[in-house]
C-alpha cells in the first residue's frame, strides 16, 4: 500500500493515520472539523492536501450514522480504489449503504478495530493503538476480493489481528462485550453523580476501572446504541434477570427460615462463581488466558523515573510482561504496579526484583 485517505480525524482515524504514516504510507486527512484535521496533520498523521490520483484505501472513521453518506460521497468523487470504515456497529452502515443507491458495495468492506479509548479527538490518538488487538472485517456478498485484501493489508500495517465475521454476528458479539458494558458503566457512574463527597472519596481502583468507559462521548455512544438497540436490549434483559435474583438473595440472606437462607446463599455463590469463570475468559493478550498468568506486584516510590526503573529492571531479568496495571493514589507516597507474567516466570521475577531492592509481592 502506498497511499491512503482517512475521513474523520478523531481518536480512531488519527490513530490509523499515524500507524500508516509510520509504515511509510502517504496519508491524506479529511474532517468536517478543520481544527481536528489540522491537529492530526500537526501530529504527523498525514497531509491536508487532497490526493492527485485515487488512493489505495480510504478509511471512514466517522460516527456510525454518517458512514454510508460519507462513503457514497467519497465514492462519487473516486477518492480511492477500496473503502472501509471503523464504526462500532456493522449492520446499520451496510444497510444504509445498500439503501443509498449511489454507493458501490463492491468497493467497500466493513471494519471495526476492538481498540479505543474513552477520549475523543485527535489528541487521544496513538500510533500503537491497534497493536495485537482484534480488528473485525465484515465482507459482504458484494465485496471484491481485492478490497478484502487491501483491508487485510491495512490491518497488518496497524499491527492488528484480523477477524472475519458476518455483520449480524459482529453486532450481537459487541452488544455483549462492549455496548451493554458501556451502559452498565454509565449506570454505575450515574449513581455517583449526586453522591456525597464523603462517599465518593472512599472509592477504590475497581470503581475507577469499571466507570472509565462511562467517560466516553455521549453523542457517539447514543449513535452506537441507536444502531444496535435490539441486541443491546437483549443483553440488558439478561442482566436484569440476574440482578433480580441477586437482589432477592441479598434480601433473604438473613431469613430465619434455613431453607430460604440456604437458597439465597446458593444463588449468590452461583453468580460469584460464574463471574469468576467469565473473568478468566477475558484474555489480556490474544493466545494468552488469564489462568496462565500470575501477578507480581511492585511498590513504586513517588519520584521521577521510578516506573521506568522498574520496567528496566524487569527487562534485565528477560521475563516478558504480558499485561500491566498501575494503581496510584495522588498525594500518597507510593503506587503499586501489578505486572502480569507467565505463571512459570513469576517466582523468579519476584526473587530477582526483591534482590534488586524493590518491594515485591507475588
Ligand atoms: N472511541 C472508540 O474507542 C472507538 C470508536 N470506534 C468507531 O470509530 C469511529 C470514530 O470514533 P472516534 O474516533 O472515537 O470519534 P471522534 O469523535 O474522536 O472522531 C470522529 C471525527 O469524525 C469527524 N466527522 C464527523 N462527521 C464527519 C463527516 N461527515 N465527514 C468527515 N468527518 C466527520 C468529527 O469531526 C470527528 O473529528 C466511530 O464510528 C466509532 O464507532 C471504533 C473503535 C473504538
Ligand atoms: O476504552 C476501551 O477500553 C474500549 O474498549 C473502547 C472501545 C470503544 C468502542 C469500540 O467500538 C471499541 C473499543
Amino acid at each position: 500500500m502506498r497511499s491512503a485517505a482517512v475521513i474523520g480525524t478523531g481518536a480512531i482515524g488519527t490513530s490509523v493515520a499515524l500507524a500508516l504514516t509510520r509504515s511509510g504510507v502517504t496519508v491524506h486527512l479529511v474532517d468536517v472539523n478543520r481544527t481536528a484535521a489540522q491537529t492530526a496533520e500537526a501530529m504527523g498523521a498525514g497531509s491536508l492536501s487532497p490526493p492527485k490520483e485515487p488512493v489505495d484505501v480510504a478509511v471512514l472513521a466517522v460516527p456510525p450514522a454518517h458512514v454510508a453518506a460519507e462513503l457514497a460521497r467519497v465514492q462519487r468523487e473516486g477518492l480511492a480504489r477500496a473503502y472501509t470504515d471503523v464504526a462500532s456497529v456493522k449492520a446499520r452502515p451496510q444497510q444504509d449503504l445498500l439503501a443509498a443507491h449511489s454507493a458501490d458495495p463492491a468497493g467497500y468492506i466493513g471494519g471495526h478495530p476492538l481498540a479505543g479509548t474513552e477520549r475523543s479527538g485527535p489528541l487521544a490518538a496513538r500510533a500503537d493503538l491497534f497493536e495485537g488487538r482484534p480488528w473485525v472485517l465484515t465482507p459482504s456478498a458484494h465485496t471484491d476480493e481485492a478490497v478484502l485484501n487491501r483491508a487485510l493489508e491495512l490491518v497488518a500495517l496497524c499491527a492488528g489481528t484480523p477477524v472475519i465475521m458476518d455483520v449480524a454476528a459482529h453486532d450481537r458479539a459487541v452488544a455483549l462485550t462492549s455496548h451493554a458494558p458501556h451502559l452498565i458503566s454509565s449506570l454505575m457512574a450515574a449513581r455517583l453523580s449526586d453522591a456525597t463527597e464523603a462517599s465518593v472519596r472512599v472509592c477504590g481502583q475497581g470503581l475507577r476501572s469499571m466507570t472509565r468507559i462511562a467517560g466516553g462521548d455521549p453523542a457517539l455512544w447514543q449513535d452506537i446504541l441507536h444502531s444496535n438497540a435490539e441486541a443491546v436490549a437483549d443483553v440488558l434483559e439478561a442482566y436484569a434477570a440476574d440482578l433480580a435474583v441477586v437482589v432477592g438473595a441479598l434480601r433473604t440472606l438473613g431469613s430465619a427460615d434455613p431453607g430460604v437462607r440456604g437458597q439465597a446463599e446458593q444463588d449468590l455463590r452461583r453468580l460469584l462463581v460464574q463471574g469468576l469463570r467469565g473473568h478468566a475468559r477475558v484474555t489480556p493478550k490474544p493466545g494468552t488466558s488469564l489462568a496462565d498468568l500470575a501477578a507480581v506486584t511492585v511498590a513504586i516510590p513517588d519520584r521521577p523515573n521510578a516506573l521506568a526503573e522498574v520496567f528496566a529492571a524487569v527487562g534485565e531479568t528477560g521475563v516478558n510482561i504480558e499485561d500491566v496495571r498501575i494503581e496510584h493514589a495522588p498525594g500518597q507516597g507510593q503506587g503499586l504496579v501489578e505486572l502480569l507474567v507467565h505463571r512459570g516466570g513469576a517466582p523468579e521475577l519476584a526473587r530477582l526484583l526483591g534482590a534488586g531492592g524493590w518491594s515485591v509481592s507475588a
